[in-house]
């Protein structure tokens, strides 16, 4: 059943990873790495079953391959997940899944993502030099976390452009659902702007965080639909655009950092369309991290790194061109952009380049 779906959806390759002393349950997945090595974080979460985190990482991977493709950037995609509980970590648990990342030979690329850290990206530094996101006393990038939240804030400027016809978020009311990492910083920015917030989250020390720092209005978490808001920005949890939701749903425009929002991507991506809301696509909103952590690889530059966040405000419009252009939805016109991007290379890459590493470029090393 595992090969019919990488089969049917074009995955390369999983790795199950184990080891007795540290208990490290891990599973790696590799879905396309024409545009480069596969670069994607690492997710430490308690799964009900091994079935579940097999889905979530084959889930993951693929949205890597697009995140990073719509990204432009020439890395392809795969993520990693470990089987546990946050504080069952601990440093050998790292290790040893970077001995893993180091087998792959750089095809590749891990980094944080949900329940994980630099530390932890720095524990797996000392087996692998395949990790991103590692301190920033390595001259390295450090959390990717806050250049997310700088990338989702461009995108909503754009998205609100699309909505409202004005790119200013001063006055506008933005509802957030999870104040976490990513959703803080970006509280920061569009308060900063002087735009009003209603947040939800299960964690209250979040909510009055954000009640206190932002003068945010709170609200429990099944009202954040339904509230009376411009945009919504979900920033929590997966699948939460669905049948049960949209009709609630009083924004105009829907742009946040949590992947897979939509819990089927077609239907209910037309469904937003249908109800005259701006979608934005979750993987090009939430690519900011990607791209910071990326530039490690040429030698990090923060000034490089941010300027290339900022070009995501072209690359959200160049998407509601598209779905306009085409008539089809926003997510179509994302998931065509990063296809097209992929398939024109191969062509490129079917090229002979001593660019490449080559069998005779081998040998003369010989
Ligand atoms: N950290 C990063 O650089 C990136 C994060 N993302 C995505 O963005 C989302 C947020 O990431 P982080 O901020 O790093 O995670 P986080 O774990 O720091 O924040 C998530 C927040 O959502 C809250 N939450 C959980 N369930 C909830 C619910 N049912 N209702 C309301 N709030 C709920 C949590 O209490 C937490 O405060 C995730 O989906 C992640 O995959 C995507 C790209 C990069
Ligand atoms: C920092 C990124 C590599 C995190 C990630 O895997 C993602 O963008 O979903």
């Amino acid at each position: 059943m595992i090969f019919e779906r990488m089969e049917h959806e074009d995955y390369e390759q999983l790795v199950f990873c184990h080891d007795k002393t540290s208990g490290l349950k891990a599973i790696i997945a590799i879905h396309d790495t024409t545009l480069g090595p596969a670069l994607g974080g690492c997710r430490m979460w308690d799964y009900a079953s091994e079935e579940e985190a097999i889905d979530d990482v084959l889930r993951l991977a693929k949205g890597m391959t697009y995140k990073n493709a719509a990204a432009g950037l020439n890395l392809g995609g795969g993520k990693t997940v470990i089987i546990g509980k946050p504080d069952q970590k601990s440093e050998f648990m790292f290790r040893a899944l970077g001995r893993y990342v180091n087998s792959l030979n750089g095809r590749y690329i891990t980094a944080e993502d949900v329940n994980t850290t630099v530390q932890d990206m720095d524990y797996i530094y000392e087996e692998t030099p395949y990790v991103t996101g590692i301190s920033e006393s390595y001259g390295s990038s450090g959390n990717p976390s806050p250049k997310t939240a700088y990338g989702v804030y461009i995108s909503m400027k754009r998205t609100a452009k699309e909505a409202f016809g004005d790119d200013s978020l001063k006055g506008k009311k933005i509802a957030v659902q999870g104040v976490g990492n990513v959703a803080y910083t970006m509280c920061e920015y569009i308060h900063d702007e002087g735009a009003e917030l209603i947040v939800t989250d299960i964690n209250e020390d979040s909510v009055q965080r954000a009640v206190d720092n932002f003068g945010a209005q709170a609200v429990g978490i099944d009202e954040i639909y339904s509230v009376d808001a411009d945009i919504f920005a979900p920033c929590a949890l997966g699948g939460i655009l669905n049948d049960e939701t949209i009709p609630q749903l009083k924004v105009k425009a829907v742009c946040g950092s949590s992947n897979n929002q939509l819990k089927e991507i077609a239907k209910h991506s037309k469904m937003l369309q249908d109800h005259g809301i701006v979608y934005a696509p979750d993987f090009v909103v939430n690519a900011g991290g990607v791209i910071n952590v990326a530039d490690e690889l040429q030698g990090y530059n923060e000034e490089r790194a941010t300027k290339k966040i900022e070009e995501m405000y072209d690359q959200i419009g160049k998407i509601f061109d598209i779905a306009k252009r085409e008539n089809i939805t926003t997510a179509e016109a994302a998931d065509r952009l990063a296809e097209e991007r992929i398939e024109g290379y191969k062509n490129v890459s079917s090229t002979f380049s001593l660019h490449n590493k080559s069998l005779i470029e081998t040998r003369k090393n010989k």
